[in-house]
């Protein structure tokens, strides 16, 4: 049975949809005012993964992920550059969704955009003011109240007597407590607007989440994810919000992945810090990039290097020369043993290092049997290829992604490369030696010493 660490309750539990068989899971997406970067992709992959895997194991799952098309930061961007928002924002989906293939994560089943929303949005905030939990401010923003709210903090930790004391207030707000945050924003002149009962405005960032999580899950769903970021205003604000007007308890389990870094610090558009995807995906596959973040535990933090995509360049490598050259096959019985490992590891808190350790044991495997044994190596292949497919990887041809891979190398470059290594032998410089037959390993060329020198071929 999948358990799954809940930030909520801040253990692992057993995983227990709220009707049999089917998942209701809502990511937040991103603000789309620049170009994904790699924590984007961390988020993208991880809940792909999640929804690939609650999939396979049989439940009929519906992912909704959000698009946040108007805040502060896009209308900025958009008048830095003198465009209108919507061709802005447009440009960034499109390139998100080309990221998202690239890495081969399956497109939510919704995507819905908060300007696409409003009539929920402002239905729900009527309903927060209908029953007391938000009031208009003197500036015509409406605020949530957040003391109002007695759970206030049961996601987080944080305890609001505490959050007051270190508050700030900005005098421009119309606060009646430091913590209440905003639900409409009322327009300045020449900011885009919306009519609402309280003026032309436009949504706070929280309230969008609850409602377009509602309307497109309903009041009470099941799984909600997102950045560790997110923990705290945001889903705090989130669970304040929802569970006020809706009367329902909001989510069951809150699933959050952890930070890339960089020199130990969040990649983050605002920080300037981050590393765009696109400008990756030139120089990996992103089945390299994909693998690389599955490399880690989703909670762990992920620093980044360009060593680490190197690792898992050649890791993919192996598991694709493993299935290189097999005949078709189907699985065979030997392949349950496999599935129970990688399942187990699965289950426990979604554990992609173990379960692809699990692979990769699984190709040793393969390669061992290959020449004594070659149908069942065979067999073996298609459980590494399905197992694969769970967590994204693996749905190339292998000749194709392995060729891919060998590409850049040229004979003549292969060849200078051995005359390096020779040198480096011929001084006795075992540690280059070796360092250049694992970087030809890992592009797929394979070096034999022979009497009469060295050869070589590609894997
Ligand atoms: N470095 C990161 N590591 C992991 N997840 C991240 C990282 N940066 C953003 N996310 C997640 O990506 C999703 C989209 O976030 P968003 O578009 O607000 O990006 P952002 O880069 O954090 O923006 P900003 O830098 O302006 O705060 C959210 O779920 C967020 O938690
Ligand atoms: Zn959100």
């Amino acid at each position: 049975m999948l358990k799954l660490y809940n930030s909520l309750t801040r253990r692992k539990e057993p995983f227990k949809p709220l009707q049999a068989g089917k998942v209701r899971m809502y990511v937040c997406g991103m603000t789309v005012y620049d170009y994904c970067h790699l924590g984007h992709a961390r988020v993208m992959v991880v809940f792909d993964v999640l929804a690939r895997y609650l999939h396979w194991k049989g439940f009929e799952v519906t992912y909704v992920r959000n698009i946040t098309d108007i805040d502060d930061k896009i209308i900025r961007r958009a008048a830095e550059e003198g465009v209108p928002i919507e061709a802005l924002t447009e440009r960034f989906i499109r390139a998100m969704h080309e990221d998202e293939k690239a890495l081969g994560c399956l497109p939510p089943d919704q995507e819905p955009r908060a300007t696409r929303s409003i009539p929920q949005i402002i239905a729900m905030i009527q309903a927060l003011i209908d029953k007391g939990y938000a009031y208009v401010g003197e500036n015509g923003d409406v605020y949530y109240a957040v003391s109002r709210f007695k759970d206030y903090g049961k996601l987080s930790g944080k305890k609001p007597e505490e959050l007051r004391a270190g508050a700030r207030v900005e005098v421009s707000e119309a606060k009646r407590d430091p913590l209440d945050f905003v639900l409409w924003k009322r327009a300045k002149p020449g900011e885009p607007a919306w009519d609402s009962p309280w003026g032309p405005g436009r949504p706070g960032w929280h309230i969008e989440c609850s409602a377009m999580s509602t309307a497109c899950l309903g009041a009470h769903f099941d799984i909600h994810g997102g950045g560790a970021d997110l923990q705290f205003p945001h889903h705090e604000n989130e669970i304040a919000q929802s569970e006020a007007a809706t009367g329902h308890p909001f989510v069951n389990y809150w699933v959050h992945a952890g930070f890339v870094r960089v020199n130990q610090e969040k990649m983050s558009k605002s920080l300037g810090n981050f590393i765009r995807l696109r400008e990756l995906l030139q120089k990996y596959p992103g089945e390299v990039i994909r693998l690389c973040l599955l490399s880690s535990h989703y909670r762990s933090p992920l620093e980044f290097s360009e060593d680490s995509l190197r690792h898992a360049q050649a890791g993919l490598t192996r598991l694709y020369t493993a299935l290189r050259g097999l005949p078709e096959a189907e699985e065979g019985e030997e392949g349950r043993i496999w599935r129970q490992r990688f399942e187990a590891a699965m289950d426990d808190d979604l554990g992609t290092p173990e379960a692809l350790a699990v692979l990769f044991d699984l190709a040793k495997e393969i390669n061992r049997l290959r020449d004594r044994d070659p149908d069942r190596a065979a067999r073996l292949g298609a459980t590494l290829k399905a197992l694969g497919n769970v967590l994204g990887i693996l749905t190339q041809d292998p000749e194709t992604f392995l060729k891919g891979e060998t590409a850049d190398l040229s004979d003549e470059e292969i060849e200078r490369l051995i005359e390096q290594r020779n040198q480096a032998r011929k001084r006795r410089d075992w540690a280059s030696a070796d360092r250049i037959r694992d970087q030809l390993r890992e592009k797929g060329i394979v070096l034999e010493d022979t009497p009469q020198g060295t050869l070589w071929r590609r894997a």
